[in-house]
């Protein structure tokens, strides 16, 4: 007898799973766990008919009242989000975010305006009619009339690969193309390989911990695990591939570098917390990479877990509306403690693994992505795989990248031997001639000469782009050219500020650009310093990253250099939007730039007498020079940019000092320091104004 879920008749009935577990219980004195709990094909039959005359007679209405009547007698805060979920009286709005104003918003909702003005003075809020409004607070106003506000934000584009004749790798990658293509019919189903992303400590490694324990492959309970990066588990007979380590950035740099491994991403999203700026950033990576999401709402057993707030962060910041609220993200409450929720998520998993329909070569030569690599004192050279098509064996010859082998032995996720791994299987292989690079892809080739020969023209190649870096990066003031070009461009953005409001500031400004010859795009808009994750994110989505009163951390600095991406700051909305509009016609100037050129943080704070307040600094990383700028954040926020009236080293003034020295600075006209802020220092270098813009879509 086949079986269907509560959710899939719930929308085949048009109405939400919520309602339907309501009718459920009281009509049929069924109890039903969750929208994902199967039903029999009777009770569909019963139900179904039931629905069609409570409709006939309106019954449906009442129904509803009686609903909502009890509804009303949960807690104040449970009775305003059952209203929320209630699908009649719920209003989904599209809004641009430009020139919201309270008339226009009380049109939207179908309120009078004054009533507005009424309704949120008694919550404390003072509104004027016309009176221009902030994000915050129109979703706050329509909330409170059952109204779920979703903003127009910046579409993004999935990652385009440029064709390059020359690249062996892309060569190799077409042939595989073309074998797609050839046996189109051979094509068979393979596991999902699932990455769990989110904030810190909201859970991902617990979940990872609780899934691994509860569902190890049911065959072979007792086995030993092994961390190989990743492992896989057997449920209800489906298999389920879950990636260990990655975190956003590697999830990013694996697009970037065209080895996206990962079929489903789970955001996972503390109940106690909340929607937090890494979620917004994992959920842009994973949306940026077209991969679908699925919302773990964990830690359910926390007393102060709230999982309908959390639901309206992630309408309000995410732009995920829950299923049962009538959207499409699937969202599953979850405790990675004890182990509640674990299976429905493991049956949602499978669920959207059907629906993508993940396809694979079944059989022959082997590719495999790299998701981990290191030297083993032991063993040399090891790399984890997940393999994508095929079936790789011991004994195979391999080229990956700039790294060539023969596979000696594989290792699975139980620490055993094994001989053959299939699509999706993680194991770790052995026979590397060096540590191969993470997120490279390995080929299974003919021989060991061919496998030396292309591995050894990919490193001559990588070679001689690395000597030649930034080559493939074009600068804003060549926005004129690629402009002139006939086909559409494209501008991606990728913004960081130190708060919300600067954010919608800025992405307002910017929006405003409008211009027949180029789209400008923001991929990602976040608050807090710029870090590696966004240059990885800003290399795979082609993007341009503008920091606004942010600090950029040094490793980021250092890959942007590396990737060829260029970082613009600013500490005034004016000099962005008039950097922007310059380079849109074709006038930037030469500029002065500031190199960074250390960090070091205020540990002091003296009154010397008629010379005033001194800091006492550590130089962390590399040197302050007397003639050079400082910039001063407190908690990553920017608080001041100044110069440097004196730099001592104990008693002698000096003109530079290097890490890890420590010395006193007197900044010029600014003594509102304090212990702990953080340093940057930098000094204004002549440079030819540039600010890459890399070709969007091409
Ligand atoms: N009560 C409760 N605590 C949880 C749950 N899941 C995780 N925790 C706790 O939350 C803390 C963070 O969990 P981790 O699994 O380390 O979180 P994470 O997201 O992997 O953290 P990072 O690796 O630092 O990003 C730990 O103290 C866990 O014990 C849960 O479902 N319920």
């Amino acid at each position: 007898m086949s079986k269907t879920r509560v959710y899939e008749i719930a929308k085949e009935l048009g109405m939400n799973s919520k309602e339907l577990i309501e009718i459920l219980q009281e009509e049929f004195d069924i109890q039903v766990k969750s929208h994902m709990s199967t039903l029999e094909d009777e009770t569909v039959e019963a139900i179904k008919e039931l629905i069609e005359e409570m409709r006939e007679t309106k019954k449906t209405e009442k129904k509803h009242k009686d609903l909502s009547k009890d509804a009303k007698e949960l807690s104040k805060e449970e009775e305003e989000i059952t209203e929320l979920t209630e699908e009649r009286t719920i209003k989904e709005i599209r809004l641009s975010e430009e020139n919201l104003t309270l008339d226009k918003l009380a049109k939207v909702i179908g309120v009078e305006q004054n009533d507005i003005i009424k309704d949120m003075f008694l919550k404390g809020k003072i509104l004027r009619p016309g009176q221009e409004l902030d994000k915050n607070t129109v979703e706050e106003i329509a909330l409170s009339y059952n109204t779920i506000v979703s903003f127009d934000s910046p579409k993004i584009e999935p990652e385009v690969v440029e064709s390059d004749e020359e690249d062996l790798e892309l060569q190799l990658a077409k042939r595989w193309i073309e074998i797609y293509e050839k046996e189109q019919d051979r094509l068979t189903n393979r596991p999902p390989v699932v990455t769990i992303m989110g904030h810190v400590d909201h859970g991902k490694t617990s979940l990872l911990d609780a899934i691994r324990h509860s569902h190890l492959a049911e065959k072979e309970e007792g086995g030993i695990t092994q961390s190989i990066g990743a492992y896989q588990i057997e449920y209800k007979g489906e298999k389920i591939t879950f990636i260990d380590t990655p975190g956003h950035e590697a999830f990013t740099e694996m697009r970037a570098r065209g080895a996206q491994v990962t079929d489903i991403v789970v955001l996972v999203i503390a109940a106690d917390d909340g929607v937090m700026p890494q979620t917004i950033e994992a959920c842009n990576h994973a949306k940026s990479a077209n991969v679908p999401i699925i919302v773990a709402i964990n830690k359910i057993d926390k007393p102060n877990a709230n999982i309908d707030l959390t639901k309206q962060q992630m309408v309000s910041k995410l732009n995920l509306v829950p299923e049962d609220w009538g959207g499409d993200t699937i969202t599953v409450p979850i405790s990675a403690k004890t182990s509640k929720g674990i299976d429905d998520l493991l049956e949602m998993i499978i669920l959207v693994a059907e629906l993508q329909d993940i396809k694979c070569i079944p059989d022959g030569k082997a590719r495999a992505v790299i998701i981990e690599s290191k030297v083993d004192k032991a063993m040399g050279p090891l790399g984890t795989v997940i393999v994508k098509d095929g079936i790789l064996k011991t004994g195979d010859d391999f080229v990956a990248g700039a790294t060539y082998g023969r596979v000696r032995r594989m290792i699975n996720d139980k620490g055993q031997s094994v001989d053959e791994a299939t699509p999706s299987t993680p194991v770790q292989v052995l026979g590397f001639n060096d540590v191969p690079s993470m997120h490279s892809i390995l080929y299974v080739v003919d021989s060991k000469d061919e496998a030396r020969t292309i591995a050894e023209k990919i490193r001559q190649r990588e070679l001689e782009k690395s000597q030649s870096s930034n080559k493939r990066h074009i600068k804003l003031e060549d926005i004129m050219e690629m402009m002139q070009a006939q086909e559409k461009k494209t501008l991606n953005i990728l913004l960081k500020a130190s708060t919300y409001g600067e954010i919608e500031a800025l992405k307002n400004a910017i929006q405003k650009f409008e211009n027949p010859d180029i789209d400008i795009k923001i991929v990602h808009a976040g608050i807090g310093a710029i870090s590696t994750s966004d240059i990885m994110l800003a290399s795979a989505s082609d993007a341009v990253v503008l920091g606004f009163r942010v600090k950029a951390d040094s490793k980021a600095i250092k890959m942007a250099e590396a990737e060829g991406i260029q970082i613009r700051r600013y500490n005034i909305i004016f000099d962005l939007i008039d950097d922007l509009k310059k380079a849109l016609e074709g006038m930037l100037e030469p500029e002065e730039k500031e190199e960074i050129i250390g960090y070091g943080v205020i540990k002091d704070e003296f009154k010397i007498k008629g010379i005033g307040k001194v800091a006492g600094v550590q130089v962390t990383e590399g040197q302050v020079l007397k003639n050079g700028g400082v910039r001063i954040y407190r908690n990553g926020s920017l608080v001041a940019d100044v110069k440097i009236a004196s730099l001592k080293h104990y008693k002698d003034e000096v003109k530079s000092i290097e890490a890890p020295k420590e010395c006193g600075i007197l900044f010029e006209n600014y003594e509102d320091f304090s212990k702990g802020d953080e340093l940057e220092f930098y000094k204004i270098v002549k440079v030819k104004r540039e600010l890459n813009i890399e070709q969007g879509t091409k």
